[in-house]
């Protein structure tokens, strides 16, 4: 089964938490991992299924990097803050630097979110 990567910085979560809603028919066909409270957020709010990893400043995006790098994650959706620097920011770097790497599809706004999704789902027939 593909494996998608949700993550949203703290002013990105309810937006995150309404696409995952939104997109719950396409999001359940698929494994999901997340970031610590990103993951809490949606298993408490939603029906979908999200195995967790640390939280972002405790290092959850270089553990989904690493997975990520082990081509474990066919899609990394990253609802970033844009407007708000991170402690974290060169962990942040990291992740999107291995999706390059590797080639892994990354949306980092709602809008790319919603048109990546659409065509992995529509890949998989
Ligand atoms: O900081 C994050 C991504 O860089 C997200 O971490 P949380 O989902 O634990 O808030």
């Amino acid at each position: 089964m593909k494996t998608i990567a949700l993550i949203a910085h703290d002013r990105k979560k309810q937006e995150m938490l309404k696409f995952a809603q939104d997109h719950s028919e396409i999001l359940m066909q698929y494994s999901l991992v997340a970031t610590a409270t990103t993951g809490r957020i949606l298993n408490e709010n939603t029906q979908l299924k999200v195995q967790p990893y640390l939280s972002g400043p405790m290092g959850g995006d270089l553990q989904i990097g690493a997975r990520i790098a082990a081509q474990e994650i066919d899609l990394v959706i990253f609802l970033r803050d844009p407007l708000m620097a991170q402690p974290h920011e060169p962990d942040i770097t990291a992740l999107l630097r291995v999706c390059d790497v590797h080639n892994i599809p990354v949306a980092t706004n709602e809008g790319c979110a919603h048109l990546l999704l659409k065509a992995l789902a529509q890949m998989n027939g």
